[in-house]
């Protein structure tokens, strides 16, 4: 039995139909991308999962159990995490605090270490300044410092990439990695394929809230269908 499963998720606002039955599995440790185009419904596919909107249709499942439609805390608890594309910190507590938060209540897999996590993502310095004065980067690094927290084990990462230099993004890719082989499963909502590559080969592409392929990278990226969503070139099949 796979350690997530989503079928059939629909997502509707009021006429928009902003998912219209994406359909993947994740087994333990997997890492799998989520990529497509802007307003594909990657955050909204993210969303449906992790408690922000209800989904109209579908279901998810976590180790068998059914999640859909649960609160984001309750899901929390159940063992699904995620960060966002524009951190929201803390701003005026400290970067640690900012950890501290997020584990108000005891978990069930076991408490963190909130300052060997700040160690392990570079933050361990900025423990005690307030969070709103790190840059873009380390808000980011802090918002997956807080998922990492509450030790997920599905662990949902939406656009971490953007505006980060090539060493970082080599050097988050190395870590994600790590976290995937510890154990966690990571989706990851990715506009950088290359950034990608480095820490999935595997990818479910998305255009206009559908799914059009679900393989490897490397097939995705030979595939007619979607190079035409992306580069809108005319396919042969067209
Ligand atoms: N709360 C909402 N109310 C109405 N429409 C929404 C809402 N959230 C998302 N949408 C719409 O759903 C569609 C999918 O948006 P979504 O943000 O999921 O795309 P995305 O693939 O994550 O895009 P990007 O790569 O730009 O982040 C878009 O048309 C968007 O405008």
């Amino acid at each position: 039995m796979p350690l997530l499963s989503v079928r059939g998720l629909e997502q509707r606002f009021g006429g928009l139909v902003a998912l219209a039955g994406i359909d993947f599995d994740l087994e333990p440790a997997q890492a799998l991308g989520l990529v497509g185009p802007n307003g594909s419904g990657k955050t909204t596919c993210i969303n449906a999962i992790c408690g922000l909107n209800r989904p109209t249709k579908g279901t998810v499942t976590l180790d068998g159990t059914p999640i859909t439609g649960a609160r984001p805390h309750q899901l929390a608890r159940a063992g699904i995490g995620r960060t966002f594309q524009i951190p929201r910190p803390f701003r005026g507590m400290t970067v640690r605090d900012n950890l501290l938060v997020a584990t108000s209540t005891r978990h069930p897999r076991g408490d963190v270490d909130p300052d060997e996590l700040l160690e392990r993502l570079g933050l361990a310095r900025f423990g005690a300044s307030e969070a709103g004065t790190l840059n873009a980067t380390q808000q980011k690094l802090l918002d997956l410092a807080r998922a990492l927290m509450l030790r997920p084990r599905v662990l949902f990462i939406d656009e971490l990439g953007a505006g980060l230099s090539p060493a970082e993004l080599h050097s988050i890719a190395g870590l994600l990695n790590e976290i995937a082989a510890e154990g966690t499963s990571l989706v990851v909502v990715e506009h950088l394929l290359g950034f990608l590559e480095q820490v999935t080969p595997t990818v479910v592409v998305l255009n206009a809230g559908s799914s059009i392929f679900v393989g490897p990278l490397r097939d995705a990226l030979r595939d007619p269908e979607v190079e035409r969503v992306f580069l809108g070139t005319t396919s042969a099949h067209d």
